[in-house]
Protein backbone atom coordinates (compact mmCIF):
# COMPACT_ATOMS: atom_id res chain seq x y z
CA UNK A 1 0.00 0.00 0.00
CA UNK A 2 1.25 3.87 -0.75
CA UNK A 3 2.42 5.90 2.25
CA UNK A 4 -0.12 7.98 3.10
CA UNK A 5 0.99 11.75 2.94
CA UNK A 6 -1.18 14.37 4.49
CA UNK A 7 -0.08 18.08 3.89
CA UNK A 8 -1.37 20.30 6.76
CA UNK A 9 -1.77 23.38 5.39
CA UNK A 10 -1.82 22.34 1.17
CA UNK A 11 -3.64 25.56 0.77
CA UNK A 12 -0.52 28.09 1.78
CA UNK A 13 2.22 28.93 -0.31
CA UNK A 14 4.62 26.25 0.43
CA UNK A 15 1.95 23.37 0.80
CA UNK A 16 0.63 24.33 -2.76
CA UNK A 17 4.41 23.91 -3.74
CA UNK A 18 4.54 20.59 -2.46
CA UNK A 19 1.24 19.70 -3.38
CA UNK A 20 2.74 20.90 -7.00
CA UNK A 21 5.88 18.90 -6.65
CA UNK A 22 4.01 15.71 -5.81
CA UNK A 23 1.89 15.80 -8.69
CA UNK A 24 1.72 12.83 -10.41
CA UNK A 25 3.43 10.47 -8.16
CA UNK A 26 1.93 6.97 -7.70
CA UNK A 27 4.03 5.99 -5.06
CA UNK A 28 2.24 7.67 -2.01
CA UNK A 29 -0.88 8.60 -1.63
CA UNK A 30 -1.81 12.40 -0.54
CA UNK A 31 -4.89 13.05 2.08
CA UNK A 32 -6.01 16.41 1.30
CA UNK A 33 -9.34 18.35 2.66
CA UNK A 34 -11.37 21.03 0.97
CA UNK A 35 -9.62 24.47 1.00
CA UNK A 36 -13.04 25.86 2.82
CA UNK A 37 -11.91 23.51 5.81
CA UNK A 38 -8.50 23.80 6.29
CA UNK A 39 -9.14 25.36 9.35
CA UNK A 40 -11.69 22.36 10.73
CA UNK A 41 -9.49 20.96 13.71
CA UNK A 42 -11.59 18.17 14.10
CA UNK A 43 -10.63 17.08 10.46
CA UNK A 44 -7.48 18.26 10.57
CA UNK A 45 -6.63 15.86 13.47
CA UNK A 46 -8.18 13.13 11.47
CA UNK A 47 -6.39 12.94 8.36
CA UNK A 48 -3.17 13.84 10.74
CA UNK A 49 -3.46 10.71 12.51
CA UNK A 50 -4.30 8.66 9.70
CA UNK A 51 -1.19 9.54 7.43
CA UNK A 52 2.37 7.82 7.83
CA UNK A 53 3.89 11.01 7.27
CA UNK A 54 2.55 14.80 7.88
CA UNK A 55 3.75 17.51 6.45
CA UNK A 56 3.27 20.63 7.95
CA UNK A 57 3.11 23.87 6.50
CA UNK A 58 1.55 26.07 8.86
CA UNK A 59 2.36 29.34 11.26
CA UNK A 60 4.26 28.43 14.35
CA UNK A 61 1.48 27.75 16.74
CA UNK A 62 -0.39 26.13 14.63
CA UNK A 63 2.39 23.38 13.99
CA UNK A 64 3.06 22.93 18.01
CA UNK A 65 -1.18 22.45 18.19
CA UNK A 66 -0.80 19.88 15.23
CA UNK A 67 2.37 18.08 16.66
CA UNK A 68 0.22 17.17 19.66
CA UNK A 69 -2.52 16.21 18.14
CA UNK A 70 -0.31 13.34 16.32
CA UNK A 71 2.13 12.92 20.16
CA UNK A 72 0.54 10.18 20.91
CA UNK A 73 0.15 8.29 17.88
CA UNK A 74 3.88 6.48 17.03
CA UNK A 75 2.21 5.22 13.56
CA UNK A 76 2.29 8.92 12.16
CA UNK A 77 6.26 10.75 11.15
CA UNK A 78 6.18 14.61 10.85
CA UNK A 79 8.06 17.19 8.80
CA UNK A 80 7.38 20.41 9.95
CA UNK A 81 8.51 23.50 7.71
CA UNK A 82 7.88 26.04 10.44
CA UNK A 83 10.21 27.79 12.39
CA UNK A 84 8.73 26.03 16.07
CA UNK A 85 11.25 22.79 16.20
CA UNK A 86 14.45 23.61 14.22
CA UNK A 87 16.62 23.91 17.39
CA UNK A 88 15.21 21.09 19.38
CA UNK A 89 17.40 18.50 19.95
CA UNK A 90 14.30 15.66 19.79
CA UNK A 91 14.20 17.13 16.03
CA UNK A 92 16.00 16.09 12.72
CA UNK A 93 16.98 18.89 11.28
CA UNK A 94 16.09 18.40 7.54
CA UNK A 95 19.17 19.58 5.86
CA UNK A 96 20.47 16.35 4.63
CA UNK A 97 24.08 17.57 2.65
CA UNK A 98 24.86 19.60 5.86
CA UNK A 99 27.14 16.82 7.03
CA UNK A 100 27.79 13.58 6.00
CA UNK A 101 25.23 11.62 8.82
CA UNK A 102 22.21 13.83 8.10
CA UNK A 103 20.66 11.81 5.70
CA UNK A 104 20.99 8.92 7.82
CA UNK A 105 19.73 11.03 10.85
CA UNK A 106 16.83 12.06 8.50
CA UNK A 107 15.84 8.74 7.60
CA UNK A 108 15.43 7.60 11.01
CA UNK A 109 13.64 10.35 12.61
CA UNK A 110 10.06 10.51 13.54
CA UNK A 111 10.11 14.37 13.83
CA UNK A 112 11.92 16.26 10.83
CA UNK A 113 12.10 20.29 11.40
CA UNK A 114 12.57 21.23 7.72
CA UNK A 115 14.94 24.63 7.43
CA UNK A 116 14.02 27.86 6.69
CA UNK A 117 15.15 29.62 3.84
CA UNK A 118 17.59 32.18 4.80
CA UNK A 119 19.25 29.57 6.74
CA UNK A 120 19.61 27.24 4.30
CA UNK A 121 21.84 29.55 2.32
CA UNK A 122 23.67 30.56 5.54
CA UNK A 123 24.58 27.53 7.30
CA UNK A 124 25.44 25.90 3.70
CA UNK A 125 28.08 28.54 3.25
CA UNK A 126 29.38 28.86 7.77
CA UNK A 127 29.14 24.91 8.65
CA UNK A 128 31.58 23.20 6.39
CA UNK A 129 34.18 26.09 6.88
CA UNK A 130 33.59 25.56 10.94
CA UNK A 131 34.15 21.89 10.44
CA UNK A 132 37.00 22.32 8.80
CA UNK A 133 38.87 24.59 11.41
CA UNK A 134 38.85 27.56 9.05
CA UNK A 135 36.17 29.67 10.55
CA UNK A 136 37.99 29.90 13.83
CA UNK A 137 35.52 30.69 17.23
CA UNK A 138 34.48 34.17 18.01
CA UNK A 139 34.64 35.31 14.29
CA UNK A 140 32.18 38.05 14.11
CA UNK A 141 29.46 36.58 10.95
CA UNK A 142 27.28 38.85 9.05
CA UNK A 143 24.68 37.30 6.74
CA UNK A 144 23.08 39.92 3.82
CA UNK A 145 20.17 38.21 2.38
CA UNK A 146 17.71 38.84 -0.21
CA UNK A 147 14.62 36.99 -1.02
CA UNK A 148 11.59 36.71 -2.91
CA UNK A 149 8.68 37.94 -1.89
CA UNK A 150 6.99 34.59 -1.51
CA UNK A 151 8.89 33.98 1.64
CA UNK A 152 6.68 36.23 3.50
CA UNK A 153 3.25 33.77 2.54
CA UNK A 154 0.10 34.76 1.35
CA UNK A 155 0.33 37.95 3.48
CA UNK A 156 3.40 39.42 1.69
CA UNK A 157 1.91 37.59 -1.51
CA UNK A 158 -0.97 40.38 -1.68
CA UNK A 159 1.03 43.27 -0.47
CA UNK A 160 3.19 42.91 -3.24
CA UNK A 161 0.97 42.27 -6.06
CA UNK A 162 -2.26 43.66 -5.01
CA UNK A 163 -1.86 47.57 -5.21
CA UNK A 164 -5.39 48.17 -3.46
CA UNK A 165 -4.25 46.32 -0.68
CA UNK A 166 -4.62 48.43 2.73
CA UNK A 167 -0.90 47.52 3.46
CA UNK A 168 0.14 47.47 0.18
CA UNK A 169 4.11 47.34 -0.36
CA UNK A 170 5.31 49.74 -3.17
CA UNK A 171 9.05 49.47 -2.32
CA UNK A 172 11.03 47.36 -5.08
CA UNK A 173 13.38 46.28 -2.34
CA UNK A 174 13.41 46.70 1.38
CA UNK A 175 15.08 45.53 4.33
CA UNK A 176 13.62 44.33 7.54
CA UNK A 177 14.28 42.70 10.52
CA UNK A 178 16.21 46.05 11.45
CA UNK A 179 15.91 44.98 15.21
CA UNK A 180 18.51 42.17 14.13
CA UNK A 181 16.34 39.62 16.42
CA UNK A 182 15.20 37.67 13.19
CA UNK A 183 14.03 34.42 13.95
CA UNK A 184 16.16 32.65 11.73
CA UNK A 185 19.54 33.78 14.26
CA UNK A 186 19.11 30.72 16.41
CA UNK A 187 19.10 28.46 13.88
CA UNK A 188 21.96 29.64 11.66
CA UNK A 189 23.96 29.54 15.22
CA UNK A 190 23.20 26.26 16.17
CA UNK A 191 23.69 24.52 13.08
CA UNK A 192 26.29 27.01 11.59
CA UNK A 193 28.12 26.00 14.31
CA UNK A 194 29.03 29.34 15.74
CA UNK A 195 30.15 30.29 18.92
CA UNK A 196 28.84 33.88 18.11
CA UNK A 197 25.51 35.03 17.28
CA UNK A 198 25.92 35.94 13.13
CA UNK A 199 24.13 39.59 12.27
CA UNK A 200 21.71 38.72 9.90
CA UNK A 201 20.28 41.78 7.58
CA UNK A 202 17.42 40.38 5.33
CA UNK A 203 15.41 41.86 2.64
CA UNK A 204 12.95 41.56 0.34
CA UNK A 205 13.16 42.30 -3.52
CA UNK A 206 9.89 43.07 -6.30
CA UNK A 207 10.13 39.29 -7.28
CA UNK A 208 8.20 36.26 -6.44
CA UNK A 209 10.77 33.23 -5.87
CA UNK A 210 14.74 33.40 -5.84
CA UNK A 211 16.99 34.18 -2.66
CA UNK A 212 20.85 35.35 -2.54
CA UNK A 213 22.97 34.80 0.96
CA UNK A 214 25.80 36.52 1.65
CA UNK A 215 28.51 36.25 3.98
CA UNK A 216 31.46 38.15 3.36
CA UNK A 217 34.89 37.12 5.83
CA UNK A 218 38.09 38.51 5.70
CA UNK A 219 40.72 36.49 5.42
CA UNK A 220 43.35 37.63 8.31
CA UNK A 221 41.03 36.80 10.88
CA UNK A 222 40.64 33.35 9.77
CA UNK A 223 42.81 30.22 10.14
CA UNK A 224 46.09 30.35 9.16
CA UNK A 225 46.78 30.41 5.80
CA UNK A 226 42.87 30.66 4.44
CA UNK A 227 43.09 31.95 0.92
CA UNK A 228 39.64 32.02 -1.51
CA UNK A 229 41.12 28.88 -2.59
CA UNK A 230 41.44 27.23 0.73
CA UNK A 231 37.55 28.04 1.31
CA UNK A 232 36.65 26.67 -2.35
CA UNK A 233 38.44 23.96 -2.05
CA UNK A 234 36.83 22.94 1.80
CA UNK A 235 33.28 23.47 0.07
CA UNK A 236 33.85 21.51 -3.05
CA UNK A 237 35.11 18.77 -0.44
CA UNK A 238 32.59 19.30 1.95
CA UNK A 239 29.54 18.45 -0.73
CA UNK A 240 31.50 16.04 -2.89
CA UNK A 241 28.96 12.93 -3.62
CA UNK A 242 25.94 14.67 -4.23
CA UNK A 243 23.86 16.87 -6.54
CA UNK A 244 21.69 19.43 -5.12
CA UNK A 245 24.11 21.57 -3.46
CA UNK A 246 26.86 22.44 -5.85
CA UNK A 247 30.15 24.99 -5.90
CA UNK A 248 30.56 26.44 -8.66
CA UNK A 249 34.08 26.53 -10.18
CA UNK A 250 36.58 29.40 -9.22
CA UNK A 251 37.47 29.25 -13.28
CA UNK A 252 33.52 30.08 -13.55
CA UNK A 253 32.81 32.48 -10.83
CA UNK A 254 36.09 34.43 -11.99
CA UNK A 255 33.90 35.63 -15.19
CA UNK A 256 30.84 36.60 -13.54
CA UNK A 257 29.67 40.72 -13.76
CA UNK A 258 26.19 39.81 -11.53
CA UNK A 259 25.01 37.07 -9.65
CA UNK A 260 20.89 36.57 -10.56
CA UNK A 261 18.24 36.37 -7.81
CA UNK A 262 16.24 34.66 -9.67
CA UNK A 263 18.70 32.08 -11.56
CA UNK A 264 16.75 28.96 -9.42
CA UNK A 265 13.56 29.60 -9.30
CA UNK A 266 11.43 26.78 -9.97
CA UNK A 267 14.22 24.45 -8.86
CA UNK A 268 15.45 22.10 -5.34
CA UNK A 269 19.31 22.47 -5.79
CA UNK A 270 21.24 25.61 -4.05
CA UNK A 271 24.53 26.67 -5.75
CA UNK A 272 27.64 28.18 -3.65
CA UNK A 273 30.42 30.59 -4.93
CA UNK A 274 33.19 32.41 -3.40
CA UNK A 275 33.92 35.41 -4.96
CA UNK A 276 37.21 38.28 -4.68
CA UNK A 277 40.31 39.03 -6.27
CA UNK A 278 42.99 35.93 -5.62
CA UNK A 279 45.35 36.86 -3.59
CA UNK A 280 43.84 39.60 -2.20
CA UNK A 281 42.60 39.72 1.94
CA UNK A 282 38.99 39.24 1.66
CA UNK A 283 36.17 36.98 0.25
CA UNK A 284 32.52 37.33 0.01
CA UNK A 285 30.81 33.60 -0.29
CA UNK A 286 27.29 33.46 -2.08
CA UNK A 287 24.68 30.95 -1.36
CA UNK A 288 21.70 31.53 -4.25
CA UNK A 289 18.57 29.07 -4.09
CA UNK A 290 14.84 29.55 -4.73
CA UNK A 291 13.32 30.76 -1.33
CA UNK A 292 10.69 28.04 -2.06
CA UNK A 293 12.38 25.12 -3.63
CA UNK A 294 15.92 24.22 -1.27
CA UNK A 295 14.27 26.79 0.69
CA UNK A 296 10.81 25.17 1.42
CA UNK A 297 8.73 22.65 -0.71
CA UNK A 298 12.00 21.13 -2.07
CA UNK A 299 13.50 20.52 1.16
CA UNK A 300 10.03 19.68 2.77
CA UNK A 301 9.67 16.91 -0.36
CA UNK A 302 13.62 15.50 -0.53
CA UNK A 303 13.11 14.91 3.59
CA UNK A 304 9.60 12.81 3.27
CA UNK A 305 11.53 10.72 0.25
CA UNK A 306 14.52 10.12 2.42
CA UNK A 307 12.12 9.18 5.03
CA UNK A 308 9.95 7.08 2.62
CA UNK A 309 13.47 5.26 2.17
CA UNK A 310 14.16 4.41 5.34
N1 LIG B 1 7.07 30.93 2.07
C1 LIG B 1 8.34 30.50 2.20
O1 LIG B 1 9.23 30.77 1.34
C2 LIG B 1 8.73 29.69 3.38
C3 LIG B 1 7.84 29.38 4.39
N2 LIG B 1 8.24 28.61 5.46
C4 LIG B 1 7.34 28.31 6.57
O2 LIG B 1 6.27 27.51 6.11
C5 LIG B 1 5.12 27.71 6.93
C6 LIG B 1 3.97 28.09 6.01
O3 LIG B 1 4.31 29.34 5.39
P1 LIG B 1 3.64 29.84 4.06
O4 LIG B 1 3.21 28.70 3.24
O5 LIG B 1 4.57 30.83 3.49
O6 LIG B 1 2.37 30.59 4.69
P2 LIG B 1 0.95 30.91 4.05
O7 LIG B 1 0.37 31.99 4.89
O8 LIG B 1 1.07 31.13 2.59
O9 LIG B 1 0.11 29.56 4.28
C7 LIG B 1 -0.19 29.08 5.57
C8 LIG B 1 -1.41 28.20 5.47
O10 LIG B 1 -1.72 27.70 6.76
C9 LIG B 1 -3.08 27.97 7.05
N3 LIG B 1 -3.28 28.14 8.48
C10 LIG B 1 -2.88 29.18 9.26
N4 LIG B 1 -3.23 28.97 10.54
C11 LIG B 1 -3.87 27.79 10.58
C12 LIG B 1 -4.47 27.03 11.61
N5 LIG B 1 -4.50 27.45 12.89
N6 LIG B 1 -5.03 25.83 11.29
C13 LIG B 1 -5.03 25.39 10.03
N7 LIG B 1 -4.48 26.06 8.99
C14 LIG B 1 -3.91 27.25 9.28
C15 LIG B 1 -3.39 29.23 6.30
O11 LIG B 1 -4.77 29.40 6.14
P3 LIG B 1 -5.40 30.88 5.96
O12 LIG B 1 -5.38 31.14 4.49
O13 LIG B 1 -6.76 30.72 6.52
O14 LIG B 1 -4.57 31.83 6.74
C16 LIG B 1 -2.65 28.96 4.99
O15 LIG B 1 -3.39 28.16 4.12
C17 LIG B 1 5.46 28.85 7.90
O16 LIG B 1 5.79 28.32 9.16
C18 LIG B 1 6.65 29.51 7.22
O17 LIG B 1 7.45 30.16 8.16
C19 LIG B 1 9.50 28.10 5.51
C20 LIG B 1 10.42 28.38 4.55
C21 LIG B 1 10.12 29.25 3.43
C1 LIG C 1 10.52 37.28 3.02
C2 LIG C 1 10.10 36.79 4.38
O1 LIG C 1 9.29 37.42 5.06
N1 LIG C 1 10.64 35.69 4.78
C3 LIG C 1 10.31 35.06 6.03
C4 LIG C 1 11.06 33.80 6.19
C5 LIG C 1 10.59 32.72 5.27
C6 LIG C 1 11.02 31.38 5.77
O2 LIG C 1 12.09 30.88 5.63
O3 LIG C 1 10.15 30.80 6.57
P1 LIG C 1 10.51 30.34 8.01
O4 LIG C 1 10.46 31.56 8.83
O5 LIG C 1 9.52 29.33 8.39
O6 LIG C 1 11.85 29.79 7.96
C7 LIG C 1 10.67 35.94 7.22
O7 LIG C 1 11.64 36.68 7.17
O8 LIG C 1 10.02 35.76 8.27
Amino acid sequence: MAPKIFIDGEHGTTGLQIRTRMAGRRDVELLSIPEAERRNAALREDMLNSADIAILCLPDDASKEAVQMVSANNNVRVIDTSTAFRVNPGWAYGFAEMDGAQADRIKAARFVANPGCYPTGAIGLIRPLRAAGILPDGYPVTVNAVSGYTGGGKQMIAQMENPDHPDAITAPHFLYGLPLTHKHVPEMTVHGLLDRAPIFSPSVGKFAQGMIVQVPLHLDDLAEGATMESIHAALVAHYAGQDIVSVVPLAESKGLARVNAVELEGKDTMKLFVFGTPGASQVNLVALLDNLGKGASGAAVQNMDLMLAS
